[in-house]
């Protein structure tokens, strides 16, 4: 296979897709008076989180959505953040809020994803707006989950009755999947550290989604022939000559010769994570103007139609 080779099931295109409709919602928006605003918090420094960082702000700019990085040092209490994004729930300047992962270990991200307003909740991940998936509303889901699912549904593979093996089970990305999965109509199996063969599962999988963390964890003999395979994982490798790159959790060298569909990493599921993102910025927002609507009906009526009834 090589790079040109269209099983690799490459995320630009897709996530071109929908920067393009974010872009015209976005101008709408902004020419009605409700300009997008995305606000991303970092607790310390991590990898994983500079690249993702990275893109939202250059990815925003071409969308027309505003982005505001707020850094906060590893050792800032708990109380502090809270405070910061209560500041930012009542700014009525700030759209959407996404607290990047991981959060150092004296931080409780629950509480922390908690304090987020849910209308501002951009990824999906209050305890209250988690739910929604499991009750098939699916237009506001974690981004990586969603992106994961739209470029399986790429290969054009009919989700009902897949059989499909998730490997992780985190909040943001493994068990998501699973919901979006089981919504769609796959028959879903989750492992993770517990499970006892991870090859016996793995190969059963007609499509495979791997969210770990470990580089080249899925080798080919993991993997059933004509299987998609979608690699969520990004990991920065450090080369012999001291330079570094971003990896996935599959070994793609051996693995793309017995599958049938691929996702490179970089290439793959990160650039759609970050369109979605964008794209629920935008979900956010209507969600934030039907309530000024309702609250201020008069106010957002044409005069006209008002004046008629
Ligand atoms: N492309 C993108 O857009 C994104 C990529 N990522 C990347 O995806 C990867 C996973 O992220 P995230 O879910 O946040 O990570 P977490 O560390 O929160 O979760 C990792 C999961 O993998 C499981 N696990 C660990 N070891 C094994 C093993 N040997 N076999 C099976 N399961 C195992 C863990 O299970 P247990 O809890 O039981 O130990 C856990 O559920 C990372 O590389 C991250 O950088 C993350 C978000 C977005
Ligand atoms: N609350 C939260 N939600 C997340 O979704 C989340 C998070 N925290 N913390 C960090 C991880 C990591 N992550 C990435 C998303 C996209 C790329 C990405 O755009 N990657 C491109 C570009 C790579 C590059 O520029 O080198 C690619 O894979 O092709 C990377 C990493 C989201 N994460």
């Amino acid at each position: 296979m090589s790079t040109s080779d269209s099983r690799y099931l490459r995320g630009g295109p897709v996530a071109q897709r929908i920067i393009d409709s974010v872009r015209v919602a976005a101008a709408e928006a902004r020419n009605e008076g409700f300009p997008p605003k995305l606000v991303s918090i970092t607790v310390g420094d991590v990898d994983a989180v500079d690249v993702y960082v990275r893109n939202q702000r250059a990815k925003a700019g071409l969308a027309g959505i505003d982005f505001e990085e707020r850094r906060f040092p590893a050792d800032v209490t708990a109380r502090e953040l809270e405070a910061a994004i209560h500041g930012m729930n009542a700014d009525p300047r700030v759209t959407g809020i996404i607290i990047q992962r991981p959060v150092p270990s004296h931080i409780p991200v629950k509480a922390l994803q908690s304090a987020v307003h849910p209308l501002k909740d951009v990824e999906g991940m209050h305890p209250a707006s988690i739910g929604n998936i499991v009750y098939n509303q699916l237009d506001l889901a974690p981004c990586t989950a969603a992106a994961s699912v739209e470029l399986l549904k790429e290969t054009g593979l009919d989700l009902k009755g897949l059989e499909v093996v998730v490997v992780g089970h985190s909040e943001i990305v493994g068990k998501p999947i699973a919901f979006l999965l089981m919504s769609e109509g796959a028959t879903v199996t989750v492992c993770h550290h517990m499970t006892r063969s991870l090859a016996v599962h793995a190969r059963r999988a007609d499509a495979l989604f791997v969210a770990v963390g470990k580089p080249r964890l899925i080798k080919a003999d993991m993997v059933k022939p004509g299987a998609a395979v979608i690699d969520i994982g990004i990991n920065a490798e450090t080369l012999p000559d001291g330079t570094s790159r971003i990896v996935g959790d599959v070994d793609t060298e051996s693995v793309k010769e017995v599958a049938s569909w691929i996702t490179p990493v970089p290439g793959g599921v990160g650039p759609i994570t970050v369109a979605i993102l964008l794209r629920n910025t935008m979900v956010a927002l209507n969600r934030q103007r039907e309530l000024y609507r309702a609250s201020y009906a008069v106010g957002d009526q044409p005069q006209g139609r008002i004046a008629a009834e």
